[in-house]
């Protein structure tokens, strides 16, 4: 009798979340080589909408190898497959820690949406919701459930924000009065700028090691 091959641990399931090109794809291919260097193993699981374009940009990428990358389609709502219905994902990072027993971390994008996009704690332990500031400094203002109620709250492309009158402190400070004091954390991933303290916040709170 063929033996199932269980994972003989538990990786941490982690979603990242947020309005289309906010940098979530940009953001995973800063943080798998980071989380690399500290010894953290990590597969992902993408979703898009009707393609598989973020799994083939991170699976041609170099950072990983492209089994450990798998991609859902979501279909017409990406709303239903991360948090009504996310069996598919569920499935998807199923079969991730099946065959990579090793992984201590399984990354779950969510295809591009709007603010009101939220992940079911079903599929994942932990999420961080992006946001840039690109799409206007008024953002954290807007109260959507993302800024609200994400784990983390990562405002990215800060290098941006002089050409497109976004005030970056400003964000920073309304943002975290709104999400009374939960983590708000300053990114540009062109620069690195923001992704070591974005590491420290994930093995801390997330894998629960010394960062
Ligand atoms: N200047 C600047 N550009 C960035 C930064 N992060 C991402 N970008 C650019 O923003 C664009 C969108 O980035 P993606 O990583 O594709 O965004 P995404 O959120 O994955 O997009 P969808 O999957 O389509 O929702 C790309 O052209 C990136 O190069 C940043 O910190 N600074």
């Amino acid at each position: 009798m063929e033996l199932t091959k269980t994972p003989n641990k538990t990786a941490a399931r982690v979603g990242i979340g947020g309005p289309v090109g906010s940098g979530k794809t940009a953001l995973i291919e800063q943080l798998i080589p980071a989380l690399a260097e500290r010894g953290i193993e990590v597969a992902v699981v993408t979703n898009d909408l009707v393609t598989k374009e973020d799994a083939l940009r991170l699976q041609r990428s170099g950072l990983i190898s492209p089994e450990r990358v798998l991609a859902v389609e979501a279909g017409a709502c990406p709303h239903t497959i991360i948090r009504e219905d996310p069996s598919l994902n569920i499935a998807a990072a199923d079969t991730l820690a099946q065959n990579f027993p090793q992984a201590d971390v399984i990354l779950i994008e969510s295809g591009g949406d709007n603010l009101a996009s939220t992940f079911s704690l079903d599929l994942v332990d932990y999420w961080i919701f992006v946001i840039d500031t690109g799409g206007g400094d008024d953002i954290p203002r807007k109260r959507g459930p993302g800024i609200i109620r994400s784990d983390l709250l990562v405002i990215n492309k800060i290098d941006i924000g002089p050409y497109v009158g976004a005030d970056v402190d400003s964000m920073q400070k309304e943002a975290s009065e709104i999400r009374e004091g939960r983590p708000v954390i300053l990114t540009d991933c062109k620069k690195q700028t923001g992704i070591k303290e974005l590491i420290d916040c994930l093995v801390h709170n997330v894998l629960f090691l010394d960062a």
